[in-house]
């Protein structure tokens, strides 16, 4: 926006989430920079995870990686950051250790007068727009760069529970205990949220996607009363609709369409554990999900960006995964 940034060569992305016409489906995956990359694994030994985020240089080398590795199979590069960064930049502390871990999590309403009163996004987190600016120029066009954040119930979630948590049981707790102090944090985070894509849309980035990673444990109703709020005002604020609804694998597309009441892109789902299956499997899955959202886009949807439903796991072999972008391109024509 701001920047000169070289013109970009592959759209494939964007215009699926428009609902353009596109002769096959993009295709990225979550996590794509991570520790299934000797690469990444490599930077990782002399740096800490949030010292990766947090270092402009750092942040542009490992999502270039992917791109480097996978050139002219994958359509799209994510920036390098985590979800975890607005609970930082509210002043807690939360450490990579292997997994996420909050030094002091929130126990009850009170503690969230110790929360910072006011977030100034450019100061807190103008790190991952520099990340945002200068991988936009490495890129040099060749596939757009997504920028991220939690949302709003996901983040409340961590940062009660401290760490990923199998029942969510004290976070959920604060939902029917504390509903009114619930929805003044899930507000005061959304407010950030809004700021921080906003920066990093002015910082370069192309498409904007938000985590709600723990809205399958909420019901419906919990999910409606606390955190779909959150998104349509993430979605208002930041002045435009969600284009693109990302599926896991428990979904079927064609379910799906029946039950949206948008007409949005699809983003998915392949089961990422499909790739420890070997070859021949990741290939047959992948034709059957190409068939999946071949007959669901004769229903309502607009578009469908192929992906897995879930991030990349640490022990995948690498020429599986270009395996799998070869199979997405060879099957997922004539949309
Ligand atoms: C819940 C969540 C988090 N982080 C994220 C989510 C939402 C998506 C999801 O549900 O997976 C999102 C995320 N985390 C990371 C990215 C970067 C971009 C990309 O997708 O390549 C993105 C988009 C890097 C990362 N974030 C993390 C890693 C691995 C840690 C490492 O390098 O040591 C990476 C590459 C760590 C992380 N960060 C988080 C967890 C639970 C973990 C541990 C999981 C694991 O061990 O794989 C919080």
């Amino acid at each position: 926006m701001n920047d000169d940034f070289p013109p970009l060569r592959n759209d494939l992305l964007l215009r699926a989430a428009r609902g353009e016409h596109i002769d096959r489906a993009p295709v990225w995956v979550m996590r794509q920079a991570g520790r299934y990359l000797p690469e990444f694994r490599k930077v990782r030994e002399d740096h800490e995870f949030f010292e990766v985020c947090r270092t402009p240089e750092l942040a542009t080398e490992v999502t270039l990686q992917p791109i480097r590795r996978y050139t002219g199979l994958v359509d799209a590069a994510i920036i390098f950051c985590d979800i975890l960064v607005i609970p930082q930049a509210l002043g807690m502390e939360v450490l990579m250790n292997p997994g996420p871990t909050f030094t002091s999590p929130l126990e009850t309403p009170a503690d969230v007068a110790k929360l910072s009163e006011k977030v100034d996004v450019d100061e807190e987190l103008g790190y991952v727009f520099e990340a945002l600016r200068m991988t936009r120029q490495k890129l040099e066009g060749q596939v757009p760069l997504i920028g991220f954040c939690g949302a709003p119930w996901t983040l409340m979630a961590y940062m009660i529970e401290g760490g990923a948590s199998k029942t969510l049981q004290k976070s959920k707790t604060w939902l029917f205990k504390y509903p009114e102090e619930s929805r003044a944090l899930l507000k005061r985070i959304s407010g950030i949220c809004v700021d921080f894509l906003v920066g990093q849309v002015k910082a370069g980035a192309q498409l904007l996607q938000v985590f709600d990673s723990n809205a399958g444990d909420l019901s419906p109703h919990d999910f409606e009363t606390f955190s779909a709020p959150t998104l349509r005002q993430i979605s208002a604020a930041a002045r435009c609709g969600y284009d693109t609804v990302g599926l896991d694998w428990t979904e079927d597309p064609r379910d799906v369409v029946a039950t949206l009441d948008v007409d949005a892109c699809l983003q998915g789902n392949l089961d990422p554990v499909v790739l420890y299956g070997g070859r021949d499997a990741i290939e047959r899955e992948v034709k059957r999900m190409c068939e999946a959202f071949r007959s669901a886009r004769g229903g309502v949807t607009r578009g469908w960006i192929a992906n897995l439903g879930h991030g990349i796991t640490p022990g995948v072999d690498p020429e599986d995964l270009r395996w799998f972008f070869e199979c997405v391109h060879k099957y997922s024509t004539n949309l």
